[in-house]
């Protein structure tokens, strides 16, 4: 284990490792957290690495306790990687003040603006540092990347997905924000994290990258529960299935009948998406 890695907690889970993390990240200009799943299989060779990217209010431990992805990640044989959703006590004035912006709530971006520019630097770190990391400090097959999340990380997987193609073998989301810039939660964010300037907001919003062309996913897996009170002001699943289908991006949007925004709504539908990224990364 890299010295760099400080191991805060450690618990066995369905024959693998639930343990957390903190280090000094280079990236983000201080302390970061992060969680890692290791299943059994790498104890004897190295395993395909999943990311799961949180939601507003979430940290690196909410997925590991709530959406119950440990049972079939030991049976697939698959390493999730569970980043904090943002830079934490960095200092910057008002940087709790607000759900929605600041702490827990770094939107997976590379923030433009002073004063969050020096620290909210989610995207390099999610996509570069944390990687690193992980290659260097567990049995993980960098070669075999593959990415998904929940709201906020929903948005973060597909975008980070989106900047790099090629990079993830496997994508998919639960109730992504999907064009981050048409919503509140995403102009608030953009604003603080960009500036007023929306033509910058476009590198960073799946809607916008989708459209361009310019790259494509692997085939995308999207569930939405129905019930889900951001459906309609916040996430906009119908202006993905739109731009999908206009740019041939292969797209499986599923509307599940009664189910919020929740955890609930992910553990429902966890084993899919573990399934559907370990097509593609354990084939
Ligand atoms: N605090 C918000 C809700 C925030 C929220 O729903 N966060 C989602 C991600 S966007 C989540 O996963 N929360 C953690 C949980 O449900 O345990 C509210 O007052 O409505």
């Amino acid at each position: 284990m890299d010295a760099v890695l400080r191991l805060a907690s450690e618990h066995r889970c369905f024959g693998g490792t639930v343990a957390f993390y903190r280090h000094d990240s280079a990236v983000c200009g201080g302390e970061m957290r992060f969680s890692v799943y290791v299943p059994p299989q790498a104890q004897a060779g190295k395993v395909p690495v999943l990311y799961f990217l949180s939601g507003l209010t979430c940290t690196e431990e909410t997925f590991q306790i709530k959406a119950g992805a440990q049972r079939l990640a030991a049976e697939l044989g698959l390493m999730l990687v569970v980043p904090d959703t943002s830079p934490r006590d960095t200092g910057i004035p008002n940087e709790n003040a607000d759900w929605e912006v600041g702490t827990a709530a770094g939107f997976y971006v590379d923030a433009t603006q002073q004063p969050w520019a020096s620290r909210f630097r989610m995207f390099s770190y999610v996509t570069r540092e944390l990687p690193e990391l992980i290659g260097k400090n567990f049995p993980a097959r960098m070669d075999r990347e593959g990415i998904f999340g929940h709201s906020m990380g929903g948005h973060g997987a597909l975008v980070c997905a989106l900047r790099q193609p090629g990079r993830y073998r496997s994508v998919s989301a639960f109730a992504p924000i999907c064009a981050p810039m048409r919503v509140p939660w995403g102009k608030k964010a953009f604003t603080t994290y960009f500036g007023p300037d929306t033509e910058a907001w476009k590198e960073w919003d799946s809607l916008e990258l989708i459209r361009s062309g310019r790259s494509r996913l692997p085939p995308l897996l999207v569930d939405q529960g129905t019930r889900d009170k951001f459906l309609v002001e916040q996430l906009k699943p119908e202006l993905l299935r739109e731009a999908c289908d206009q740019a041939g991006q292969p797209l499986t949007l599923r509307s599940q009948d009664g189910y919020d925004h929740g955890y609930y709504f992910v553990s429902t539908f966890i084993a899919d998406h573990l399934r559907h990224h370990a097509v593609a990364l354990t084939s």
